[in-house]
């Protein structure tokens, strides 16, 4: 008799999946290595930043005071002691009437404290005149005005991008403390699979998923070690999933975890010993993905059908492997728009719809992007985004408000909201 599964809510099962994350401790990489790992120390202002109060512009360093009174009938003039160039500083404080020729990023000189860009003077000789009179402060950027020193900036947990870079290597972070990628293992199930470069064959398909897999991994930055493609049989399966098991940190499998006479994955999962955390999800694609735990690995059991398998990566092995690094972010990232089209069909689990969103007059309207079911692989390929659309709804019609979700977003949000 087929077994009956009890499906559970999405929102439940990111629950379940991310309680089941174990993290892989931490690492410490040089700074040119961290782009797109997680930070595992918060970062701290070592200093000031700028350092020192310096100017903004190409100019002249000057004493606020001996500006007042200038006007278009009352030029003033300034007689200019030497020029400091970004680098350098002044040799001595400015007097009476004085100016240093100042170059944008140089350091103020003692007793200056505005600055006159070039194009407000007229210059003759070593001096030049001004038309109006500058306040102190004026045209000056100040010692700590971006970070103070002690102050934290950005905690641990967050993906490291070029802007956080940035930031760790003004405070000479040579070395960053990150935490350990896991290795993801990837094994496709199937007797159906043909390589990629293989000639079709009568009953049999290409293997999308696992190169699939392999590029979702790639845009997390992710590495794995792919077990290729097996073929429904037991003991076949069984061993590679023990061996995938063994050798890496994390294992999706593809296909096999529905209720067929060769979805074995159900029944390695048992021979294991292996938790299942839940086989059925109230969603659409995806119902049968699989998640199961075993000596604090997670083992994931993606639908094979290659629709149900993107968007259960997306919805919950992605967000497990960012937990797995302790990231804060690992949701994708939600917007509300407006339906571009009718979707007609009733829904008794969530769908995910993969589509397109855009900006037009209307604001952010999302298409569908063509063929829909869970089999597709079309539609994979074109959409950048996922409608939400809620269980228990009749279809919907063009202009309803929807939920999409934003996919390829290194950035993500720290809360499943739906
Ligand atoms: N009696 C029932 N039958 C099915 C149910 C159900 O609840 N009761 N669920 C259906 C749903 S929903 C889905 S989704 C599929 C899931 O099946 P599996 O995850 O067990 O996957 P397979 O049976 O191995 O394959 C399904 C489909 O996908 C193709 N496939 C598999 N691997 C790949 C690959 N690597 N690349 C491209 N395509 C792949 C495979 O040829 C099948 O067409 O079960 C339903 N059945
Ligand atoms: O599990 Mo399936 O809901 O059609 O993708
Ligand atoms: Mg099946």
């Amino acid at each position: 008799m087929v077994e009956i599964r009890k499906p559970i809510q999405v929102a439940e099962a990111v629950r379940l999946v991310m309680e089941h994350v174990t993290k892989l401790g931490t690492e410490i990489v040089p700074l040119e290595n961290a782009y797109g790992r997680v930070l595992a120390e918060p970062i701290i202002a070592k200093h000031d930043v700028p350092p020192f109060d310096r100017s903004p512009y190409d100019g002249f360093a000057i004493r606020a005071l001996d500006s007042e009174g200038a006007s278009g009938n009352n030029r003033l003039p300034f007689h200019v002691i030497g020029e400091i160039g970004a680098g350098h500083i002044g040799d001595r404080p400015i007097g009476e009437k004085e100016a240093y020729r100042i170059m944008t990023g140089a350091q103020i000189p003692e007793n200056a404290d505005a600055v006159v860009m070039f194009e407000q003077t007229v210059e003759s000789g070593n001096g030049f005149t001004l038309r109006k009179p500058f306040e102190v402060g004026e045209n000056i950027s100040f010692k700590g005005e971006d970070c103070k020193k002690g102050e934290q900036l950005i905690e641990a947990g967050t993906l490291i991008h070029p802007g956080t870079i940035a930031l760790l290597a003004t405070f000479g972070y040579a070395y960053v403390e990150v935490a350990i990628k896991p290795v993801v293992g990837i094994l496709s199930t199937g007797t159906e699979l043909l390589d990629v470069a293989d000639e079709l064959e009568p009953g049999k398909i290409r293997n999308s998923n696992g190169p699939m897999i392999r590029a979702q991994l790639d845009r997390m930055g992710i590495s794995y070690k792919s077990y290729g493609m097996a073929a429904d049989e037991l003991d076949t399966c069984a061993f590679v999933v023990e061996q995938a098991l063994a050798e890496t940190d994390f294992l999706i499998t593809t296909g096999g975890v529905s209720v067929g006479d060769y979805d074995y994955l159900p029944a390695i999962y048992e021979r294991l010993g292996a938790k299942v955390l839940f086989n059925k999800v109230a969603m659409r694609p995806g119902s049968v993905t699989t998640v199961a735990a075993l000596d604090g690995k997670l083992l994931f059991g993606l639908s094979g059908n290659p629709s149900a398998c993107f968007t259960g990566f997306e919805l919950f092995t992605r967000p497990a492997i960012v937990g797995m690094m302790g990231g804060t972010n690992p949701y994708m990232p939600r917007m509300k728009a407006t339906l571009g089209e009718d979707f007609k069909k009733p829904n008794p689990f969530t769908r995910f719809v993969r589509a397109s969103w855009g900006f037009t007059e209307q604001g952010v309207v999302a298409v569908p992007a063509g063929f829909n079911k869970s089999s597709a692989v079309s539609s994979i390929a074109r959409g950048n985004c996922i409608i939400v659309l809620p269980s228990g709804t009749r279809g919907f019609a063009t202009s309803d408000e929807v939920d999409i979700l934003l996919l390829g977003s290194e950035l993500g949000v720290s809360e499943w909201t739906l």
